[in-house]
């Protein structure tokens, strides 16, 4: 029976049987009160989606005021009042739902009146997936589908990494080395060797390409032009990534501060000798570009820090690796002040009137592992907003306003 099961999960009958419509919603594990039920009345969404391809109107809206319970039409009502743009960043181990979180996420914020933007900044895109649509340009791009404004966007981590190389060659890479050589001044160009500067620019450390990226959006959603979007949504990068970039902008900051000094150093001396070389020492702008880089990098590292304008919101699944994974990453933000209050937990079985043997074994294990969060000292306290494993991967419009419905609540 369980090797069924693993075949064909959706041609099952356990996972099919699910409550009445009227029926109380099974609670997983006892009466926790800090849990927000989302899978309370599910319906599959195979159902829903062959019904709006019927094109019913919104069937999906309905089922939504449907399962909406008192206590998480409240948290998603604290999301969406603000009328001031809010940054929301999206995190976790590798495939457990986050770009399916986000995008519905932001699906679920432009049905509910806020122009929004939806990022990802993951190098290993699946945004374009997500929705079913091709995103990858590099620019912004209006999402099918919605009668609301929601734009999405896949930012390509390679070309920030290479942005980064030319601004960062002359003024303090090899390029000044070479420079330096050519004008006498090799023992200083020793000092600098030992520095590792010149390594340091030539190799762009880690996370510095998601680091660019999310400057690059701050950028641009500053500007006038864009000051209609109060929702940015970024679906980050799995949390190796995540983690690297949470330190990266102090660690640039203090290395392009110290880059800058020794610019100034050389550039004095460069001229004192420019005469007696009869060479031109004068700066080329790259200083300038550095310099830029690092209040983006600094703005990084406010936004993520902003506890009024932004959230961290990490994703998980229920096993005790995706948890631990979740509790170090939350332990990082905190350590980095990253305001983040909420845990999803995603891939939950739905509620069923009866298990074959294989759904009793997992919905046990995913038990064991949601009691693990009421008793991890990082992650107790945060909110755990449950997410059911639904019948159909996720994709596609109508599909992600199905979880956004069941989910964001
Ligand atoms: N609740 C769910 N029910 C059913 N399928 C889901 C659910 N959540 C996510 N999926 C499916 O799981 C797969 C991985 O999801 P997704 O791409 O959102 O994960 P991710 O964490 O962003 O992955 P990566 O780390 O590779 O970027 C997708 O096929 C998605 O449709």
């Amino acid at each position: 029976m369980a090797s069924r099961c693993i075949a064909s999960i959706s041609s099952l009958p356990p996972l099919c049987r699910l409550p009445a419509r009227n029926s109380a919603p099974k609670f997983l594990f006892g009466s926790h009160d800090r849990i927000s039920m989302a899978t309370s009345r599910i319906t599959s969404m195979a159902e829903i989606l062959s019904t709006s391809r019927k094109s019913l109107p919104r069937r999906s809206v309905q089922v939504r005021s449907a399962a909406s319970t008192a206590e998480s039409v409240v948290e998603f009502d604290k999301m969406v009042a603000p009328t001031e743009r809010k940054y929301y960043m999206l995190g976790g181990k590798g495939g457990v739902g986050k770009t399916s979180c986000a995008a519905s996420l932001a699906v679920k914020f432009a049905n509910n009146g806020h122009p929004t933007i939806v990022v990802s900044t993951d190098p290993a895109h699946s945004l374009s997936d997500s929705f079913s649509q091709d995103l990858s340009g590099g620019t912004l791009v209006p999402v099918d589908g919605l009668d609301s404004p929601l734009f999405a966007l896949e930012i390509n981590p390679e070309k920030a990494r290479e942005e980064f190389r030319a601004a960062s060659q002359k003024p303090g890479g090899t390029g000044v080395m070479d420079f330096m050589d050519s004008m006498g001044l090799g023992m200083l160009a020793e000092q600098l060797g030992e520095l590792k500067l010149g390594e340091l620019l030539d190799t762009p450390p880690p996370g510095l390409d998601e680091a660019i990226a999310i400057s690059k959006v701050i950028q641009f959603v500053e500007s006038e032009e864009y000051s209609m979007f109060s929702r940015i949504i970024f679906d980050t990068a799995p949390t190796g990534h995540t983690l690297r970039l949470l330190s990266l902008p102090d660690f640039l900051d203090a290395s392009i501060g110290k880059i800058m000094t020794l610019r100034k150093k050389i550039s004095s001396a460069t001229s004192a000798i420019k005469s007696v070389f009869g060479k031109d020492g004068s700066q080329d702008g790259s200083s300038d570009k550095l310099e830029k880089l690092r209040d983006r990098m600094v703005k990084v590292r406010d936004l993520f820090r902003d506890t009024d304008s932004t959230e961290f919101i990490i994703v998980t699944i229920p096993t005790v690796m995706a948890i631990n994974e979740s509790s170090r990453l939350c332990a990082s933000l905190k350590k980095e002040n990253v305001p983040v209050k909420k845990l999803v937990v995603n891939q939950l079985l739905p509620p069923a009137s009866s298990d074959c043997k294989f759904c009793a074994m997992k919905r046990k294990d995913q038990t064991r592992a949601l009691e693990m969060i009421s008793n991890d000292s990082e992650l107790k306290d945060l909110k755990v907003v449950q997410a059911p494993l639904v019948d159909m991967e996720i994709r596609g419009v109508p599909a992600l306003r199905f979880m956004g419905d069941i989910v964001w609540k």
